[in-house]
């Protein structure tokens, strides 16, 4: 075998002259360029010349530039924030840092780091490299002490040439949405909410806002969570078709139901959900409408604004003298509130949600309720079967078989209880079952009882006492026909004045 090999190799004398004559060729031909063919002409025709015969790399690398000029490089940002979770064991020098604002410490690639990333079935190299320059070093004045020492950085991205499409269509996309739901993971949400006091007056103040509401613990029918959600999803997607249809990328929801049904959870689970912030309008600090105008014109874009117990806090269209102002001092009207809303605040923001809350929906000004002025009606109200398997789950961490479940279900149905009751309820004892059997009983009484009002508001003082001490639920009064109209700003009052600024209405947002 291995002579048979050697039997069709050329002697190594042959294979030299072939070698000797070659170069001579290559000699000759050299010499008659550089005798018959102009310089510059010259160097073009070896360049392209050196272009063929050098063997051809398969892969394709990208060049991923910090800066566009002027302006970020956005691909830039989001491959550095992609990339800080994709360190290998192989990394040999890393970055650390955290800032103030960030939860997490951030890692980053030092220079000259490599790694792999897959995506698809598809390897992708990347190398991370900074080079410094020097700004001036062209300006031949050595009396020049000017020149400044200038960093570029950037990434390559290489990988088989046949991928270039993907790279283009998904890999990259992919990447820049991925660090952008990092990023957003990352954000500390803020409530603002009006500062009351003397010199600031009309300021916003910020807190950072870490309400564990989500839709995941929210008890809610799922249909309408899941409605509530895609509202939210196809809200945030459509800057695009705001624009062409020459809207305003705003989205108005009007959450009503007794107190206790989770209005309040259910803002926060919006903020948390699209990472807003939420700016907490307290309309009964509001006196004229240029504050109102102000205070509108300093909220930041992706934000929430709230205005809780509208019915409550705006006796509109002109406050009644039961706030304890005199009418003249109250300059705040309705048709102030709807303007800027509707037009100049919201034209000049973007991605912008307002949200009114209420107890008594049938109190609401028609004005408000005109059809396009808030987009959605979402009714929170009493705890069904299924909000109880939320709270169950959420509090109990047991699943939807449990042996007393069937029994619930029964007698839930036919019991008017708010989530909130629940909720306090299934925090009683450690023991699932003797709290189970100990909200079973409550129920049972409050089915008996059949008076669902008078439980009602009693269970409301139990469960909510701090809450309900400042609303009183007064469903039940308004369906025994007992007026509260007039109470209501009265009781808003006390309540703005027992939370004192900057913990009220949200109240349940910084349980
Ligand atoms: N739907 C719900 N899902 C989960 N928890 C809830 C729900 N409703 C109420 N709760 C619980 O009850 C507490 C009070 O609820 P929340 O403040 O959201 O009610 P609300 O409808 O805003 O009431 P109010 O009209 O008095 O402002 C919450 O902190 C939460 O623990
Ligand atoms: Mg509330």
């Amino acid at each position: 075998m291995f002579s048979l090999t050697n039997m069709h190799m050329p002697p190594p004398t042959s294979i030299f002259s072939a070698y000797a004559s070659m170069t001579a060729t290559i000699m000759l031909l050299r010499t008659m360029a550089n005798e018959f063919i102009p310089q510059p002409i010259r160097g073009y025709i070896f360049k392209a010349f050196r272009y063929f015969i050098k063997p051809h790399s398969a892969d394709l690398t990208l060049i991923v530039e910090e800066s566009n000029g002027i302006a970020r490089n956005q691909v830039y940002d989001a491959a550095q924030t992609y990339l800080s979770t994709k360190v290998s064991p192989d990394n040999e020098r890393l970055k650390v840092s955290k800032s103030p604002k960030e939860k997490k410490l951030t890692i980053r690639l030092e220079k000259g780091e490599k790694l792999v990333d897959s995506f698809n079935g598809v390897f992708f190299k990347w190398r991370f490299i900074c080079t410094e320059s020097d700004k001036n070093s062209h300006n031949n004045d050595s009396n020049n002490n000017n020149s400044t020492r200038s960093e570029k950085k950037y990434f390559e991205l290489s990988f088989h040439k046949k991928h270039k499409q993907m790279v283009l269509e998904y890999y990259l996309p992919f990447i820049l949405e991925k660090a952008k739901e990092m990023k957003d993971e990352e954000r500390v949400l803020k409530m603002h909410t009006l500062n009351t006091s003397y010199h600031h007056n009309g300021k916003w103040d910020s807190i950072n806002l870490e309400h564990p509401s989500t839709f995941d613990t929210l008890a809610m029918e799922s249909e309408l969570k899941k409605e509530v959600i895609e509202d939210l999803d196809r809200f945030v997607k459509r800057k695009e078709f705001y624009k062409r249809v020459g809207r305003a990328w705003k989205r108005g929801y009007l959450l009503y139901g007794p107190p206790g049904t989770g209005k309040s959870s259910l803002i926060a689970a919006m903020a948390n959900y699209l990472k807003f912030d939420i700016y907490d309008l307290q309309l009964v600090n509001i006196v004229r409408d240029s504050d109102l105008r102000n205070l509108l014109l300093a909220t930041a874009n992706r934000s929430i604004l709230v205005i809780e117990d509208i019915d409550c806090t705006v006796d509109l269209p002109n406050r009644r003298h039961g706030d304890g102002r005199k009418q003249s001092e109250v300059q705040l009207t309705l048709s102030g509130l709807l303007n800027f809303i509707d037009g100049l605040w919201s034209s000049c923001g973007d991605e912008r949600i307002i949200i009114f809350t209420t107890n008594h929906k049938e109190r609401l000004d028609p004005a408000l309720l005109r059809p396009g002025r808030m987009d959605k009606h979402i009714n929170m109200s009493y705890c069904s079967y299924e909000g109880f398997k939320v709270l169950a789950s959420n509090y109990l961490e047991i699943s939807s078989d449990h042996h007393l479940f069937g029994e619930i279900k029964g007698l839930i149905e036919d019991t008017q209880i708010t989530p909130a009751q629940v909720a306090e309820e299934l925090m009683k004892d450690d023991d699932t079952e003797t709290t189970l059997k100990g909200f079973m009983k409550l129920l049972k009484r409050k089915k008996m009882e059949g008076d669902v009002c008078e439980n009602d508001t009693q269970d409301n003082v139990n469960a909510k006492s701090n809450k309900s001490k400042r609303h009183k639920v007064s469903s039940c009064k308004q369906k025994r026909g007992v007026g509260v109209g007039k109470r209501i700003g009265a009781s808003t009052q006390r309540r703005t004045r027992s939370f004192g600024r900057g913990c009220l209405v949200m109240d349940g947002m910084l349980k």
